[in-house]
């Protein structure tokens, strides 16, 4: 049974962590559980959590530490036989310790990317809201202008993704890390990268998870039977 596999990833909006995501999770297989996403999709079915939290989500500011555990540790129980990515949880230092009472991370990886790099992604970002694809006109645009290449639905952009907004997003989304990335540090599971391109970031996170992945114990074992 290979040993299981607990990740997440951090980084300021627009740092690429959706677009790395969906590249771990297709790579290696393991289920992408994003923050944004659940709350979006709670504020579309017009839940009572959903409307709730609309108000912190279209301010772009944090949803209450116990609303985003009661989101996301339910789904994490339900995965707990798996092996995932988390992109967007912890984001707080509360929500960290609410998730090591359910299980430890084997990996986080923190993306720094630099504020203008950011901000052109970000003024260039198209969403598929049902699926949660990201699109961007320079880097991945879709195969029709303003529409899923799987579904062809209508592609929309953030309001909170306007440049004016971005300086206090940021500002805010630091200081809020900044103990989350201190206490993975402390563990020895941060991997930082850096740079302003995601291509070129992508090999070293590809093979920083090669090796993780295939170096469990499960594997030794099997290297020790006669
Ligand atoms: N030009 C450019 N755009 C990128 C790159 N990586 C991601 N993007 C785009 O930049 C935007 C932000 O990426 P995303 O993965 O959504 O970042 P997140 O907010 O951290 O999840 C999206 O439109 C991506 O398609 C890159 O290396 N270059
Ligand atoms: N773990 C979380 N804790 C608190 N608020 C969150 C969390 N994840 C997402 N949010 C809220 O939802 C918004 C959208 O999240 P997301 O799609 O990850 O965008 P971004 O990466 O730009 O912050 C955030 O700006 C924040 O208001």
């Amino acid at each position: 049974m290979a040993k299981l596999f607990r990740a997440a990833i951090m980084g300021p909006p627009g740092s690429g962590k959706g677009t790395i995501s969906q590249r771990i999770a297709q790579s290696f297989g393991l289920q992408y559980l994003s923050s944004g996403h659940y709350l979006r999709e709670s504020i579309a079915a017009n839940t009572e959590a959903g409307v709730l939290v609309r108000t912190y989500v279209e301010r772009s500011m944090l949803v209450p530490d116990h609303v985003m555990t009661r989101l996301m540790l339910p789904r994490l129980e339900h995965l707990i036989g798996h092996s995932w990515l988390l992109d967007g949880f912890p984001r707080t230092l509360s929500q960290a310790q609410a998730l090591s009472n359910l299980c430890q991370l084997d990996l986080v990886i923190s993306l720094n990317i630099p504020y203008e790099t950011l901000k052109e992604r970000l003024s260039d970002r198209w969403i598929h809201p049902a699926s949660g694809r990201v699109y961007n006109m320079g880097f991945n645009p879709p195969r029709v202008q303003g529409k899923d290449d799987i579904t062809g639905e209508p592609l929309i952009q953030h309001d909170d993704d306007k440049p004016e907004a971005l300086m206090a997003r940021l500002r805010h989304y630091k200081d809020v890390a900044k103990p989350v990335i201190n206490l993975y540090k402390s563990q020895g599971i941060l991997h930082s990268f850096s740079g302003t391109d995601t291509d070129r970031i992508w090999p070293y996170i590809n093979s920083l998870l090669s090796t993780k992945m295939h170096m469990q114990p499960s594997d030794s074992f099997q290297t020790q039977t006669p």
